[in-house]
């Protein structure tokens, strides 16, 4: 075997690698050495129930949060807490409430999430030189783009606030792609979608992934997640109970005993229902 063999052979490096992260809120440990890797392209689903520290974990990653120990990894090198720089590295996020600004158009909304990655000189911007027309140009036309691979080119135009609720969080979507992520990390996108919304939904990760984008997800429908992923990490307590492809997570007693020891049907009306009564006891 030659070593040119040898080297294509060897497993790609992972894009995203959380390592040993620990996040503690004054006495509450949200987060106890959570690892997480993911490849190139790859769709990792990451699942519990209520209060089990997923959206903590995506804090950690997206710099909201700087870990409490452990360290975040992006291509090998570690990532600032600081959102915005984790931003033009290239992680971008959706959130479990939606967060697009409601008063602008759908394609301003994009074009927010484009301006985000563009690095325009002061001066040029201040003075409107042709350099900065150039720029809106083609921060327009790579955010119709996003639009039309979301499927809202009709709603361009249209007020975000607007927006029927699936096509909000479509939104967020083409959104964060606008910023060009190597990492897409989605918070329950299908969160208050009817089932023709959650399959749509499912074929457009599957489209970004195509893309060569890895994606993270945490979803309470652990259907959706058993269906997209391919491998779920499941987490309890802050802790990672479980990790691996959907048939091993699906079989392990451990988690069918985490979510309360039930079929995955059963499981996931309960995780649902939880979940409505946690946002009701939030809202009061
Ligand atoms: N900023 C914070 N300060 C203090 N405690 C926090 C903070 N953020 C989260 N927590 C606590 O950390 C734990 C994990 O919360 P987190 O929101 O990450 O869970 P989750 O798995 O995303 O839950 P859900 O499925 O309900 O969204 C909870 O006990 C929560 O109350």
């Amino acid at each position: 075997m030659s070593i040119t063999d040898n080297m294509a052979a060897a497993p790609a490096p992972p894009v995203l690698q959380a390592q040993g992260v620990t996040m503690v809120f004054g006495g509450l440990t949200a987060l106890n050495n959570v690892s997480l890797s993911l490849g190139k392209g790859e769709i990792v689903g990451l699942i519990g129930p209520n209060g089990a520290g997923k959206t903590t974990f995506f804090n950690c990653l997206t710099g909201l949060y700087l870990p409490s120990r452990g360290r975040v990894l992006l291509d090998g090198s570690q990532l600032a807490a600081d959102p915005s720089k984790v931003t033009i590295a290239g992680v971008a996020r959706t959130f479990q409430n939606i967060r697009l600004f409601p008063n602008m158009t759908v394609l301003e909304n994009v074009m927010v999430g484009r301006h985000s990655r563009m690095r325009q000189d002061p001066i040029s911007t201040l003075l409107r030189l042709p350099a900065f027309h150039r720029g809106e140009r083609a921060a327009r036309e790579r955010s119709r783009e996003l639009l039309e691979f979301v499927g809202l080119t009709r709603a361009e135009h249209e007020v975000a606030r607007n927006l029927p609720y699936g096509d909000q969080r479509r939104l967020e979507i083409a959104r964060a792609l606008a910023t060009d992520p190597k990492v897409l990390l989605l918070d329950e996108p299908t969160a208050g979608m009817n089932p023709q919304e959650t399959e749509a939904t499912r074929q457009l990760i599957f489209a970004i992934r195509d893309t060569g984008v890895s994606v993270v997800v945490i979803e309470h429908d652990i259907k959706f997640i058993f269906g997209l992923c391919d491998k779920v990490s499941v987490l309890v307590q802050g802790e990672l109970l479980v990790e691996g492809t959907p048939e091993v997570v699906r079989a392990d007693p451990r988690v069918v005993e985490a979510y309360l020891g039930k079929p995955p049907e059963e499981v996931e009306a309960d995780v649902r229902a939880a979940s409505t009564e946690h946002d009701t006891r939030g809202e009061a």
